[in-house]
């Protein structure tokens, strides 16, 4: 390795003498560290460009760390930014995490967690070179059964990939619906023990009473009704990877067993006293806000941490740009062919529904939506007729906030001539039950007009 490797430098901010001190052991080696002890200090060292990664103490004597990592923010948004506290207050994490802080750190500092959290937020920095210049090329968009093509999902395309080549336990997060157990399987797929078992558990659809024996299995005997030995899903996955869905709805009794799991990878059948040695890799989902499961007490810390080596967050739908209609496509001619129909295409008014509407139950409630709508209707386009009716509320396809509403009506009594005319559209179509060519004639109005108003304004007909 060449000699003059520069070392990558860490901005730490913090006012006790004691942590900077325990830091600079920690991360001395490694990294060229800079402690400042206030927030003017640091503002200056930061806008000089002098790190590559913040450590940032959210209780400094001179200016809330908040503000602080606003000010960092505004700069630049993408150095990574760790904040630190001292009560883990889940306000002022959630705040901070709402302001784009990568991740956070409590006191005392854990030296392991402390590394893994930073080697954690350098490779993101990695990942998202790679995929801005990934995606200013032509690339697929299907990735082991995820369609998508945004940045948002290129992203964990990329991220699946890399966390695929090491055995590192990988916690992911994400709305329900949107895809964690394929992520989960694509993981798999992309890993050494692709021949090997996939185990999947759903945490959430076990009775409770029922899940140790699940996970562990049990022999014969071991309770009332247990007239069989049982292998669970730990010794299944031997060799594999076993992935534990709704992992927040395990008791926190079994947490603490499958910590020791973790640790030893060696578990206790039910009901056995001898020790089971597997080789798996641990996958495991939640659609719950983790750091709320810990402040609630649902979900153990120490298991988090342990399971949390290599994060994945899936993006919401919504947060996926025209991939809704991309994996609507599919989903068309994949479901046609099963229930034997013949759609072909969605018109133009329904692709603008599509990309409109928030879709809370993302990807399950987009092919939920279009089966039933195939299932109910027959034809080769999928029409605004067809869509259920609540995809089409009043004034949704109006993307500005209600904040901007209300700005724009406390400055300006009038409405701009395009907002006047989004209105009227909005109000003939819903007259019109969203039939566009029946709007058109109302309003006097080319049908052709409609629509490129219709597309231009995403419109939700
Ligand atoms: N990117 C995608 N492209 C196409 N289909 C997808 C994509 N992501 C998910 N799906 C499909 O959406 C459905 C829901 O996915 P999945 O069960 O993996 O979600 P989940 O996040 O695990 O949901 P839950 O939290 O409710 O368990 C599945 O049918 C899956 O095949």
């Amino acid at each position: 390795m060449s000699e003059n490797i520069t070392r990558r430098k860490i901005l730490i901010i913090e006012d006790n003498q004691t942590t900077s001190l325990i830091y600079r052991n920690y991360l001395g080696k490694e990294f060229e560290v800079t402690v400042v002890d206030n927030g003017a200090e640091a503002l200056e060292s930061f806008q000089q460009h002098m790190a590559d990664l913040v450590l940032l103490d959210l209780n400094l004597p001179d200016i809330d760390g908040i503000q602080l990592l606003q000010s960092f923010r505004e700069i630049d948004k993408h150095i990574p930014i760790i904040i630190v506290t001292g009560d883990s207050s889940y306000e002022q994490v959630s705040k901070a995490l709402h302001l784009k802080a990568t991740d956070y750190l409590t006191k005392p500092i854990d030296r392991g967690r402390l590394n893994v959290t930073i080697a954690n937020a350098f490779r993101d920095v990695r990942l998202t070179k790679r995929i801005s210049h990934l995606n200013s090329s032509s690339k697929p968009y299907i990735f082991h059964g995820m369609v998508g093509r945004s940045p948002a999902i290129t992203t964990i395309f990329e991220i699946i990939k890399s966390a695929a080549k090491s055995s590192a336990s990988i916690f992911i997060t994400g709305e329900s619906g949107t895809g964690k157990e394929l992520c989960a399987e694509a993981i798999h797929l992309e890993s050494d023990r692709r021949n090997r078992p996939f185990i999947a558990l759903n945490c959430a659809a076990i009775p409770r009473e029922l899940l140790e024996s699940e996970l562990f299995g049990h022999v014969r005997g071991a309770f009332t009704g247990a007239n069989t030995e049982r292998v669970g899903a730990a010794k299944r996955a031997d060799g594999g990877t076993l992935f534990l869905d709704e992992i927040g709805e395990l008791p926190v009794d079994l947490q603490s067993k499958l910590l020791r799991f973790i640790q030893t990878r060696k578990f206790q059948p039910l009901g056995s006293n001898e020790l089971v040695a597997v080789d798996v890799r641990f996958v495991c989902a939640t659609n719950r806000d983790p750091h709320e499961a810990i402040a609630a007490g649902i979900l153990r810390e120490d298991l988090y941490y342990r399971l949390n080596v290599l994060p994945i967050h899936l993006p919401p739908l919504r947060e996926r740009g025209d991939d809704v209609v991309l994996i609507a496509r599919e989903l068309l001619k994949a479901i046609s062919l099963e229930e034997n129909k013949s759609f072909q295409r969605y018109s133009n008014a329904v692709e603008s529904v599509f990309r409109v509407y928030k879709w809370p139950g993302n990807i399950r409630e987009l092919s939920n939506t279009i089966r039933k709508i195939i299932v109910l209707n027959d034809g080769d386009v999928i029409t605004p007729g067809m869509i259920p009716s609540n995809l089409i509320e009043p004034r949704q396809q109006i993307t500005q906030s209600p904040a901007e509403d209300s700005d724009q009506a406390t400055v300006n009594p009038l409405q701009p001539m395009w907002k006047v005319e989004q209105e009227v559209i909005l109000m003939a179509l819903k007259h019109c039950d969203g039939r566009v060519r029946k709007a058109a004639k109302l309003l006097e109005i080319d049908p052709s007009t409609l629509y490129r108003k219709i597309e231009r304004w995403n419109l939700k007909v």
